[in-house]
């Protein structure tokens, strides 16, 4: 069984005064091959539902299935590499190491999972993102769009089945997000990857295979 499922998840930050209900019974469902756009407001609880959708935390109840396996109730060990092989991540913070270049981030890589994209893909997708000429600069002489870019190859060079990205557009132009976009929605309807975009721009809806709604942690189909 593919794809990524959650049932009646909720996540419930702090205690007593500071008790926060960041997502409240969220359902939610994306089929293989599908691009799916979550929408909403900022501290509407997007990225708290994207982490908790690839493992990154745990929900405080609730299912969340990944090819049929309820990954809450993995071990911690199981949960690394289903992340490793299965999810990849594109997040707001880039998360990329400040002191290797961008060719090193994704020689990283290779060091520690095999089966990523061949190389004839790769240039395919360093092409497509622009950034083929930044192999050899660190982290530091990047703009934030060139950032994000890079980001987005590093998730892609893993050739994860799932991709998950927070904002991945934020920092682009809009010719730049349109291009990710496409990129996105061909990985999904060409090589079988499924794809989930959190994001507050509205723009982005028409690109997308199903949109959900999200407003104060509580999610609906629109
Ligand atoms: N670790 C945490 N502890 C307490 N509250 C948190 C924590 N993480 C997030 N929150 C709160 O949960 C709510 C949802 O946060 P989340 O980051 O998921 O929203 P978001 O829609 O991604 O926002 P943004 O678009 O601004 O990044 C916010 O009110 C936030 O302050």
């Amino acid at each position: 069984m593919t794809g990524l499922k959650l049932i009646d998840v909720s996540k419930v930050y702090g205690t007593g005064s500071s008790r926060f209900v960041a997502l409240s019974q969220v359902n939610f469902e994306v089929e293989e091959s599908q691009l799916v756009l979550v929408v909403g407001p900022s501290g509407s609880g997007k990225t708290t539902f994207l982490t908790i959708a690839g493992g990154l935390q745990t929900p405080s109840s609730g299912d969340v299935l990944i090819n049929g396996q309820d990954i809450t109730l993995l071990s911690q060990k199981e949960q690394t590499k289903m992340r490793l092989t299965t999810v990849g991540f594109v997040l707001q913070a880039y998360n990329l190491v400040p002191y290797l270049t961008v060719k090193e981030q994704f020689d990283l890589l290779e060091k520690v999972k095999t089966n990523n994209l061949s190389e004839k893909q790769f240039n395919s997708v360093l092409n497509i993102l622009g950034i083929k000429e930044l192999l050899f600069k660190y982290p530091d002489e990047l703009s934030g769009g060139q950032k994000q870019r890079v980001a987005i190859a590093r998730a892609l060079f893993a050739d994860p089945e799932y991709i998950l990205a927070d904002e991945p557009t934020a920092s682009l132009d809009t010719g730049r997000t349109m291009q990710v976009m496409n990129l996105l929605k061909r990985l999904a309807h060409e090589n079988q990857k499924t794809i989930i975009v959190v994001t507050h721009d509205l723009r982005l809806e028409k690109m997308a295979d199903k949109v959900y709604q999200i407003t104060d942690g509580k999610m609906k189909k629109v």
